[in-house]
């Protein structure tokens, strides 16, 4: 994994940046600086999930991402852009010549999948020659877009918390949690790499999605065969295909042609609450009982206030199949049938429905969720206030300090934790999503930890 040829690294900053080796003190050798996510009062997330860098380094970063084309590609597009020579051709063809176009930068980082408290560094840049200090900020630009994937991670987490939160308690155990929320996503984001890392972020969390991009993430960047599973699901077009008056023969075809393993069918087209009484617990009903628990058929209402809906058509499926109480005593609704929610979901509805339904005697195990954009669009670099900051200079061999790295509450700076993933053009560390889900797991999903 090299940078591609099309890509020209020195094109990939905001412009000002070229302009800023000609703003720095003489005699500076070093620049310093770090990302992290500034703390935040009132903030939701506390603690964030660090994620995403690997990719970025793999793809951009790694190897001679310089060559004589890029810098006369670059000087012919700055003077152009500025109206004026204001482009380092020298600067460029001197890591060209020294470093065989490598970049003379260190980057140290959390571990992949480490959980940080906001407040605290998540990865420092520093230039490992001195000619090159201008490099340092140089790639701030494209590094701070590792807000996106950090913050993906976090609120799939967020998520994950309270999804545990409810099926403990309507449960007592966290049996198939990694299932509980189904990334619907791929369609509400702004680009193809959107989806690969957002959906790779989610898959830190989860093992349920429908963002094929995110899944090729995991195998290409994170060494995961196959990080994330779906099921045979309809769409609208499927059903209402058959006309109004034939809503029951293309619930019976979803049947007939997916009649092992789960499968998800759609069931608002015209009467989520008619669907459910009269075709799923009348007509098809022989049909449906006669599946089994891992051939499950999952309804799934995709309009109407979420919670509203989801109980009402609780209700209808309690009088039409047995259900039984678990050992919790909360109510289940026979193994062969579940629903899955994916229409109006984000972190505060889904509490809200969980909430609703355990007042009403429901099992949080009944439902999944599925959420698009909530869990990889309606986000930006506030939400987490990720920021890159210079925090020390180094000028004629004295260091200045602008900032001093926070030690973090429990009165160390997570520095220790700090590992080099990336020097002088080479990856220094090749995280596995698995360690990474290792990283991220939830306190209570630890073995019994040490107490
Ligand atoms: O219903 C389902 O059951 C589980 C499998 C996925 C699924 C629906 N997928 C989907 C994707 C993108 C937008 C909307 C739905």
């Amino acid at each position: 994994t090299m940078a591609a040829a099309d890509f020209n690294f020195l094109l990939a900053t905001d412009s000002y940046k070229i302009t800023h080796y000609k703003q720095y003190p003489p005699g500076v050798s070093k620049i310093y600086s770090y990302f992290e996510c500034r703390r935040k009062k009132g903030s939701p997330f506390n603690e964030v999930v660090f994620f995403g860098l690997q990719y970025l380094l793999k793809k951009y970063l790694t190897g001679p991402v310089v060559t004589e084309e890029k810098i006369q590609e670059a000087k012919l597009f700055y003077q152009m852009h500025f109206r004026q020579a204001v482009f380092d051709e020298e600067g460029w063809r001197k890591i060209l010549e020294k470093h065989d176009g490598r970049l003379p930068i260190r980057i140290k980082a959390v571990p992949e999948g480490r959980i940080v408290p906001r407040g605290n560094v998540l990865f420092t840049v520093e230039n490992t020659d001195p000619s090159f200090y201008w490099l340092t900020n140089y790639i701030e630009t494209m590094l701070v877009q590792m807000w996106y994937p950090i913050t993906v991670a976090t609120v799939s987490r967020e998520f994950k918390k309270i999804l545990a939160k409810h099926l403990k308690a309507t449960t007592g155990s966290l049996e198939g949690l990694d299932f509980r929320l189904h990334d619907f996503g791929y369609r509400g984001v702004s680009s193809q790499e959107s989806a690969a890392l957002g959906g790779a972020a989610h898959l830190v969390n989860f093992c349920s999605t429908d963002t094929v991009a995110g899944v090729l993430m995991a195998q290409r960047y994170y060494g995961c065969p196959m990080a994330g599973f779906s099921i045979p699901a309809a769409e609208h077009s499927t059903i209402i295909s058959w006309g109004r008056s034939r809503e029951k023969d293309a619930f019976e075809r979803l049947l007939d042609q997916f009649s092992s393993g789960p499968v998800a069918v759609v069931s608002d087209s015209y009467n989520i609450f008619n669907a459910c009484k009269h075709i799923w617990g009348d007509k098809l009903k022989e049909r449906v009982m006669e599946r089994s628990e891992d051939s499950c058929l999952v309804i799934r209402p995709d309009s109407g206030d979420p919670a509203e809906t989801l109980l009402e058509v609780m209700r209808i499926l309690e009088e039409c199949f047995d259900c039984s109480l678990n050992s919790v005593g909360f109510k289940v609704l026979p193994s062969y049938l579940r629903i899955i929610q994916g229409d109006g979901i984000d972190l505060r509805s889904v509490n809200q429905i969980l909430e609703k339904l355990s007042d009403e005697g429901w099992s949080a195990e009944n439902v999944v969720f599925g959420c698009g954009s909530a869990l990889l669009q309606k986000l930006n670099r506030d939400t987490l206030s990720c920021a890159f900051k210079c925090s020390y200079v180094e000028t004629n061999g004295k260091g200045v300090r602008k900032l001093w790295m926070r030690a973090n509450n429990s009165g160390f700076a997570l520095q220790d934790l700090l590992v080099t993933v990336f020097e002088n053009g080479c990856l220094m560390q090749d995280y596995t999503l698995e360690e990474i889900r290792k990283n991220a797991r939830l306190q209570d999903d630890e073995p019994n930890p040490v107490s």
